[in-house]
């Protein structure tokens, strides 16, 4: 669902100053510039990686924007999200991470320049969100091979596209497969996989299309399988990954839900990657959504600019 805003006059971004190693010395003159010359007025925060979501709905609490854009990265973009949950302020974003997901999935540029036109060009659309453990979650969450990635790359001093890629072929090299119980409303499903993604979206920031074909915005979720594969199949199944065709190799599968609990038999505890953040978790882990609960600003259709 998507709808025309009224002019957005009053703006707050979210800045992370360190999302994707990219320099942002100039950035807060770049949208100030932008916004004046547009008749509107840009204010800012920074997060610091410590109580970045209590300090935010603070500056909330204590005054009304028209928009909050997010200029960061995945984990920037789902700590705004989050702030204006169930709210009617919407949520822009000004992709600046290392891999920008969700922005690429609503269709927003990733030339800085070109996404500040969402300030005063744009349309509404009201997307689901997910509880992820308890956790909120904007985009993709997931169990195994990635969110072990996602936590090695956390501890690392490097950020950025080419640190994931060292990691994750490290990593492959010794990963073990882990068993998991999946019920969902549905269907129960028990076997090994490589990695367990939970999705509302559909593409990883690294481009990876992990649920194609599927909605934002239709008050249902995915769980996407990779089960486990020879190395020998590796190629074959990332060019499926990076070309939508998640359903045609043999080691996928996908189950569509409402409500799903997700358990490795034995352990207490799992690790969990959402939206970027990696995070252990008790199991099971229970993952409930919350339909049509974030207004996103988006590009207007090609032929209304
Ligand atoms: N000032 C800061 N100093 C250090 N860390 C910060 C600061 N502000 C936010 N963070 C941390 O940045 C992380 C979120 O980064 P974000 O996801 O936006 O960018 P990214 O990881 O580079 O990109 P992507 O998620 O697209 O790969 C969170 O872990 C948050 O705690």
């Amino acid at each position: 669902m998507t709808n025309q805003t009224p002019p957005l006059l009053n703006l707050l971004f979210v800045l992370n100053p360190v999302s994707g190693d990219i320099d942002k010395a100039t950035l807060e003159q770049t949208i100030t510039d932008y916004c004046t010359e547009r008749g509107r007025t840009a204010n800012f925060h920074h997060t610091t990686g410590d109580d970045d979501l209590e300090n935010l709905r603070a500056k909330l609490a204590a005054r009304t924007y028209d928009a909050v854009f997010a200029a960061g990265g995945d984990g920037t973009v789902s700590l705004v999200a989050e702030a204006l949950l169930g709210q009617t302020t919407p949520l822009g974003i000004l992709p600046l991470g290392s891999g920008n997901g969700l922005s690429k999935d609503l269709g927003v540029p990733q030339d800085t320049q070109e996404a500040l036109q969402l300030i005063w060009r744009n349309e509404e659309r009201v997307i689901d969100t997910l509880q992820v453990g308890g956790q909120f979650s904007a985009h993709l969450a997931d169990l195994g091979f990635n969110a072990l990635v996602v936590e090695r790359f956390d501890k690392g001093d490097t950020r950025g596209p080419g640190a994931y890629i060292r990691i994750a072929t490290q990593e492959y090299l010794s990963y073990e497969p882990a068993t998991y119980r999946i019920e969902t409303d549905l269907e129960t499903w028990q076997g090994q996989a490589f990695m367990v993604t939970i999705a509302n979206a559909n593409t990883f920031g690294s481009n990876v299309v992990i649920n194609p074909n599927s909605d934002l915005d239709d008050g249902q979720f995915e769980i996407c399988l990779i089960e486990p594969f020879p190395a020998a199949a590796a190629p074959g199944i990332l060019y499926r990954l990076y070309n939508s065709e998640f359903d045609e190799s043999n080691y996928t599968r996908r189950l569509c839900c409402r409500t799903a609990s997700i358990s490795v038999p034995d352990a207490q505890e799992v690790l969990v990657q959402i939206d970027g953040e990696p995070q252990t978790l008790p199991s099971p882990v229970k993952i409930t959504i919350n339909p049509q609960s974030l207004r996103v600003l988006v590009p207007l259709p090609a032929k209304a600019k």
